[in-house]
C-alpha cells in the first residue's frame, strides 16, 4: 500500500520514507529531490532566484504528477500551504501520514542546516510551525509522535497502523 508523509520540517519524512520503502516494496518519491532535478538546482538557489512561491509553483506541480504513483511519497514541509496541495492530499488514493515532532525536537535535528531556506531564524521557524499543525492535522488519515524514538521504530509504528487502516477499508467492503 502506498503512503504519503507529511510534517515540520525535521520531522524525518525523507528519513522515514527511505526506511519504509524496502519494507513495503514500493519506490520512495522524495518531492523535494523531484523539485531539484525539475529545476535543475538546490532548494536555495531556488528560493534565491524564484522566491517562495516559484518554489510552491514547482513543489505543486510535483505533487500533482506523482500523488497517486503506488510510491512512498515524502513531502516537503511546506506542502500543506496551498490549498490546492490540501486538496490533493485529501483526495489521494494512498493514505497521508503526519509525523508529529515537538518544536525542541525539529530544533535539535536542523538549526543550522543551511540546506532549508526557511529555517533560519528559530523566531520565524516557530510561528510557521504553529501556523501549519492544524494543516497537518486537516490533511492526515492517520498521526504518528516521532519525538524520542528512532526512525526504525517509527516506521515499525507507521507499518502496524497502516495493516490496521487497510483491514477497515476490507472490513466496510
Ligand atoms: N526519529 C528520528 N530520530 C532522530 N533523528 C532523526 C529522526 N528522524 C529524522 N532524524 C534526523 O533529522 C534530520 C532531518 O530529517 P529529514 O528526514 O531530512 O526530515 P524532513 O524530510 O522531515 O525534513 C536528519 O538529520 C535525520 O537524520
Ligand atoms: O517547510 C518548508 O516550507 C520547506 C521544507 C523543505 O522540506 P523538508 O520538510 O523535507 O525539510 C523544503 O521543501 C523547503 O526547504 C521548504
Ligand atoms: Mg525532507
Amino acid at each position: 500500500m502506498s503512503l504519503i508523509l507529511v510534517g515540520f520540517m525535521g520531522a524525518g519524512k525523507t528519513t522515514i520514507g527511505q526506511q519504509i520503502s524496502p519494507l513495503i516494496h514500493l519506490p520512495q518519491q522524495d518531492l523535494d529531490d523531484l523539485i531539484i532535478k525539475k529545476a535543475g538546482k538546490p532548494i536555495p538557489q531556488i528560493f534565491d532566484e524564484v522566491g517562495e512561491a516559484g518554489f510552491r509553483q514547482l513543489e505543486t506541480q510535483v505533487l500533482e504528477s506523482t500523488i497517486d504513483d503506488a510510491a512512498v511519497i515524502s513531502t516537503g514541509g511546506g506542502v500543506i500551504m496551498q490549498t490546492i496541495n490540501r486538496h490533493l492530499l485529501q483526495g489521494a488514493l494512498a493514505p497521508v501520514v503526519y509525523l508529529k515532532t515537538s518544536f525542541e525536537t525539529i530544533l535539535a535535528r536542523i538549526q543550522n542546516d543551511d540546506n532549508r531556506p526557511l529555517a533560519t531564524n528559530i523566531t520565524a521557524m516557530a510561528r510557521l510551525f504553529n501556523q501549519r499543525q492544524s494543516l497537518y492535522e486537516e490533511v492526515a488519515d492517520i498521526v504518528v509522535d516521532t519525538d524520542a524514538k528512532s526512525p526504525a521504530f517509527i516506521s515499525t509504528e507507521i507499518m502496524n497502523q497502516l495493516a490496521s487502516v487497510s483491514e477497515l477499508r476490507h472490513s466496510a467492503m
